[in-house]
C-alpha cells in the first residue's frame, strides 16, 4: 500500500471527496469553546496575541450570525434533522444525532461535538453524546480516549447516491459502520437499490474477504517517547482512530480528528493468540480437510505486529503454529475413514526475488500452471508431525531475511508464504477413490513504512523501496478488485503474482490488519486501516472442495466386492457355530438333569437333531411292541433304563454331530481366511489408495502353504470355495526343531520362515528319539573322564611298561 506521511494523510482527509455527502445544505459553524461556560475556557499551552485577537473577532462574528440564523434554523431544523438521518442512518455519529431532540437540550447536556471545520465543504452536526457511548469506552479501557477533547469525528458518511456503481463501491468502503446482521460476504453500509443488485450479483461469484484488526500493545520505547494512545477498538468490531493535533498547531490545538472503521472482528491488545487464531483461522483449516483454498495474510506498517501474529513466540505461538497443530489434530481425529498426506513448503519474497526457505539457493522462478502461479523449483516437505512443522518453520525462519531498523529490533525485510498443502484419500460406497486437495496459504508481510521512519542506509532503503513497491502492487490490485475492472495487475510485482490466488481466486481469504495505538505512527495506522476497509470489498470466487474421484477398475471393484461378501458370509458362520455350540450347552445340561431324574422327560425331543429323533422313535416303536404298554413296575424300570440310554445315545449323537460341524466350520473359516488373505494380497498389490502404504501384505503361515489349483470361475461364486480339501495340517516334533535340514524352513522373499507344512518322510518315535539321545549323552559323560584318564596317566603307563627292569621285577 502506498506509504504516506501524516501531513498527506491530513490534506488527503480533508479533500478526499467521499467525505463530502450529496446533502445539498453544507454549511460552515464556527465555535467557540470560551462561549460555552459548561466547557469553560481552553487552556492555550502556547498563547499567541495575534491569534487570540483573531479569534475574539471569529467569535463575535458567530454570534452575530447565530443570532440572525437563529429564526431560520428553528424553522427548518425538523426538515434538516430528518434528512441528516436519512442519509447516515448506520453511522455512530446517527445514532447520536438521533439522541439530538432540540438545540436547547443540547447546550443543556453540554456535551457537545462538532465536525471539523472543512470549508465549504463538511457538513456541519451538532451531536450530542448519549450515555451509551461512555459506557462503551468503558469497554475499551485499554485505549480510552478523553471525549472531552473529542470535537468531532471526520469520518466519511456512506454515500447514498445512486449513480455511479463505482464511486458508490469507494465510498462504501470508507469507514461506514456494516450492520451486526450483515452476511459474510456482503460489504456494510447503506444500500440503495442499484447497489443491492450489484451485491446480489457478485454474491452468485462467491464470498468476500474477511478483514480483522489486531492492535498491540504499547511498546515501551512508545511510552518513554510519551506517546498517546490514538486507536480504540469498541465492541470487539469498532476501531476509532483520534489524531491528536500538533503541539505547534494553535489554530487546531484543541481540537481532534477521528476516523470510525467497522470490520469483521477487531481485536484490543490484550487478546490472546490463541482467540485470534479461532477468530480467523480455525475455519480455514477445517475447509482445508474438506478440500477448500484458505489464505491468511497480515498486513501493516512496520513493527505493528505481524510477525508476532503470524510466528509468535515460544511461549505464545502465533498462527502458522497453531494452525498446524490443529490441522495435525484434526487429522489424528479423522485418521480411521481415509488417508492424509500433508506437504509443505515455505518461500521469501525478497528484493523482488522468489527463495526458498527450506533449501535456500538460487531465486525460484514463478510460473503459472493449472494449479495457478507457483515456484519451480520449490521444496515440498511431506510433514508427518506437528513437531516435524515446528523444526522445518525454524529452519524457514533461520534463513529469512531480518534486520534490526529504527522502528523494530527484528524487522521482516521479505514478505514470507508458508502453504501447506493437504491431500485426503478415501474410498466412497461405490468403492471408488475420492481425492480432495486443500491449499492453506499464510502470509506474513513485510512492514509498510516511510523512508525515514527505518534507516537512511543504502540496502534497508533499497529494501524499503522494495517492500513498497510490492504493498503498492498490492494496494492496485485490491483496487481494481474492488472497482470489479477486468484486468488485475498481478503480475506487478512477485508478492501480488503469489497472492493472486489468494486475492481473485477460488479461495477463503482472511486479512489481519495490524495496527499500533501510538499517536506516533497514526498516518501509518490510518493507512492500514484504510487498506483494510477497501479489502473488506473484495470478492473471491466461489470456493468449492477441489474433489477428483478417481475410477477405480472394474476387477479390482469385484474383488472388493467379493471380499466384502466373504467377510460378511464368515461373519454369520462364526455367529452360526456360537449357536451350535450354545445348543450342546443346553443338551449338556439336560442329559445331566435326566441322569439324576429316571423319569423321561418330555423336554428331550425338543433340542434333537432329526436322526437322533428318529433314534429315539425306533425304540419307542420297538418298545411297545415288546408290550411297554403295561406299566407294571418291571416294565416301568425297564422303560426308564431305556430311556435313559437312548438319551445317552441321543447325546453322544449330538455331540458328534456338533464335532463335525466345529470341524467343518473351522475348516471352512479357515479356507475363508485363506482366501481373503489372497484377495487382500491382490488388492493391496493393485491398490490406489497409500500408493503401496494402504493395506499391509500380511503373511502367514497358512498363506504360504501351496496354492490349490483354483477352478474356473471359481471367484465368482464363494460357495465354490469351500469344497477343496484341506491340507492336513501336523504338528512340528521335537525332531523337526533340533535337525538342521527340518523341512519345516522355508525361504520367503529371502526370508526364513518356518512352517507346519506336512512333510513326506515321517520321524522317528519320541521313545527312540529319547533313547538314542540319552545314550549319546551318556557315551559323551564316559567319554570324557576316559580320555582325561588316558591324556593323563598314558604316558606313565606306556614308560611303566616299557622299562628295562619291568620283566625282570614282575614276579615269575
Ligand atoms: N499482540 C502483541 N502482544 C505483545 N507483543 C507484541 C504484540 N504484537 C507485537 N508485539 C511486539 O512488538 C514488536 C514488533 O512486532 P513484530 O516484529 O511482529 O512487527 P512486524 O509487524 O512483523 O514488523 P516488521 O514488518 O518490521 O517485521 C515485537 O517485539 C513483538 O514482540
Amino acid at each position: 500500500m502506498p506509504v504516506s506521511t501524516r501531513s498527506q494523510i491530513i490534506n488527503e482527509g480533508q479533500d478526499d471527496p467521499s467525505t463530502i455527502t450529496t446533502t445539498t445544505q453544507h454549511r460552515r459553524h464556527r465555535f467557540d469553546h470560551q462561549e460555552n461556560p459548561k466547557i469553560g475556557p481552553s487552556p492555550m499551552r502556547n498563547p499567541h496575541h495575534g491569534l487570540k485577537e483573531k479569534m475574539k473577532a471569529l467569535t463575535l462574528l458567530y454570534e452575530q450570525q447565530k443570532q440572525a440564523s437563529m429564526v431560520l434554523k428553528n424553522t427548518n431544523s425538523r426538515t434538516e434533522e430528518r434528512k441528516v438521518s436519512t442519509t447516515t442512518t448506520h453511522h455512530p455519529s446517527v445514532e447520536l444525532l438521533n439522541s439530538a431532540k432540540s438545540k436547547e437540550n443540547e447546550l443543556r447536556a453540554g456535551n457537545v461535538m462538532r465536525e471539523n471545520s472543512m470549508p465549504n465543504r463538511t457538513i456541519t452536526r451538532t451531536i450530542v453524546l448519549p450515555q451509551n457511548v461512555s459506557s462503551l469506552q468503558d469497554d475499551a479501557k485499554e485505549n480510552v480516549i478523553g471525549l472531552d477533547r473529542i470535537v468531532g469525528f471526520s469520518c466519511p458518511n456512506k454515500a447514498t447516491s445512486t449513480g455511479n456503481t463505482t464511486t458508490v463501491a469507494r465510498k462504501l468502503s470508507m469507514g461506514g459502520l456494516a450492520p451486526q446482521s450483515e452476511p459474510r460476504g456482503i460489504g456494510g453500509g447503506i444500500k440503495t437499490g442499484k447497489e443491492m443488485e450489484t451485491i446480489e450479483e457478485k454474491s452468485s461469484v462467491g464470498s468476500r474477504i474477511l478483514v480483522f484488526v489486531r492492535l498491540r500493545p504499547m511498546a515501551k520505547k512508545e511510552k518513554e517517547a510519551g506517546s498517546r494512545c490514538c486507536v480504540r477498538i469498541v465492541n470487539r468490531r469498532d476501531v476509532f482512530l483520534t489524531e491528536f493535533a500538533s503541539e505547534n498547531d494553535y489554530l487546531r490545538l484543541k481540537r481532534l480528528r477521528g476516523r470510525h472503521f467497522t470490520f469483521d472482528a477487531s481485536f484490543p491488545d490484550s487478546t490472546s493468540q490463541q482467540e485470534v487464531y479461532s477468530t480467523t483461522t480455525a475455519d480455514l483449516v477445517e475447509g482445508v480437510l474438506q478440500g477448500k483454498n484458505g489464505s491468511v495474510f497480515c498486513y501493516g506498517a512496520t513493527g505493528a505486529g505481524k510477525t508476532y501474529t503470524m510466528l509468535g513466540t515460544m511461549e505464545n505461538p502465533g498462527v502458522m503454529v497453531l494452525a498446524m497443530k490443529d490441522l495435525f489434530a484434526k487429522i489424528r481425529h479423522r485418521s480411521c475413514d481415509g488417508n492424509h498426506v500433508v506437504h509443505l513448503s515455505y518461500l521469501e519474497v525478497y528484493n523482488e526475488t522468489v527463495r526458498d526457505l527450506l533449501s535456500p539457493g538460487r531465486p525460484l522462478v514463478l510460473r503459472e500452471d493449472k494449479q495457478g502461479i507457483v515456484a519451480s523449483g520449490l521444496t515440498q516437505y511431506r510433514a508427518y508431525s506437528t513437531d516435524e512443522v515446528m523444526a522445518l518453520l525454524q529452519r524457514g525462519n533461520q534463513n529469512r531475511t531480518t534486520e534490526p531498523t529504527r522502528v523494530n529490533e527484528t524487522s521482516s525485510r521479505s514478505h514470507a508464504i508458508l502453504q501447506v498443502v493437504a491431500e485426503y484419500r478415501v474410498r466412497d460406497d461405490t468403492m471408488n477413490v475420492v481425492n480432495r486437495v486443500g491449499k492453506l496459504s499464510l502470509i506474513d508481510l513485510a512492514g509498510s513504512e516511510r523512508a525515514l521512519a527505518t534507516d537512511q542506509r543504502t540496502l534497508r532503503s533499497i529494501e524499503g523501496a522494495n517492500i513498497n513497491r510490492s504493498l503498492l502492487a498490492l494496494s492496485s490490485c485490491i483496487n481494481a478488485l474492488v472497482e470489479g475492472k477486468k484486468h488485475i495487475p498481478y503480475r506487478n510485482s512477485k508478492l501480488t503474482q503469489l497472492l493472486k490466488d489468494s486475492l481473485g481466486g477460488a479461495c477463503n481469504t482472511v486479512m489481519i490488519a495490524n495496527i499500533s495505538p501510538s499517536n506516533l505512527s497514526f498516518g501509518e495506522t490510518q493507512n492500514t486501516l484504510h487498506w483494510a476497509d477497501r479489502a473488506k470489498e473484495i470478492r473471491t470466487k466461489a470456493c468449492e472442495a477441489n474433489e477428483e474421484i478417481l475410477q477405480v477398475p472394474t476387477t479390482d471393484t469385484n474383488q472388493a466386492k467379493l471380499l466384502l461378501e466373504l467377510q460378511k458370509e464368515n461373519r454369520d458362520l462364526r455367529v452360526q457355530l456360537a449357536r451350535q455350540q450354545q445348543k450342546l450347552l443346553s443338551v449338556q445340561a439336560q442329559s445331566l438333569a435326566a441322569n439324576s431324574t429316571p423319569t423321561p422327560s418330555s423336554a428331550t425331543s425338543i433340542m434333537t437333531p432329526p436322526s437322533a429323533k428318529a433314534n429315539v422313535k425306533r425304540r419307542t416303536r420297538s418298545s411297545i411292541l415288546t408290550g411297554n404298554c403295561f406299566n407294571t413296575p418291571e416294565s416301568k424300570r425297564r422303560g426308564a433304563g431305556e430311556t435313559d440310554r437312548g438319551l445317552q445315545q441321543t447325546v453322544k449323537a449330538l455331540e458328534a454331530e456338533i464335532d463335525r460341524m466345529k470341524k467343518e466350520h473351522a475348516l471352512q473359516l479357515k479356507q475363508k481366511d485363506n482366501f481373503i488373505l489372497d484377495l487382500t494380497r491382490k488388492l493391496s498389490k493393485s491398490s490406489v489408495v497409500g500408493g503401496g502404504g494402504g493395506i499391509k501384505r500380511v503373511v502367514t503361515r497358512a498363506s504360504l502353504r501351496p496354492k490349490e489349483p483354483a477352478a474356473e470361475g471359481e471367484l465368482k461364486s464363494p460357495k465354490h470355495r469351500f469344497h477343496s480339501p484341506a491340507p492336513t495340517a501336523k504338528k512340528r516334533s521335537f525332531w523337526d526343531i533340533t535337525t538342521a535340514n527340518s523341512p519345516s524352513l522355508t525361504s520367503l522373499s529371502g526370508r526364513k520362515t518356518r512352517s507346519h507344512v506336512a512333510e513326506p518322510a515321517r520321524a522317528p518315535s519320541m521313545l527312540l528319539q529319547l533313547y538314542v539321545s540319552f545314550f549319546l549323552r551318556l557315551l559323551m559323560q564316559l567319554a570324557y573322564p576316559c580320555f582325561w584318564f588316558v591324556f593323563m596317566f598314558g604316558p606313565h603307563v606306556v614308560n611303566y611298561i616299557f622299562q628295562p627292569g619291568f620283566a625282570r621285577e614282575r614276579p615269575a
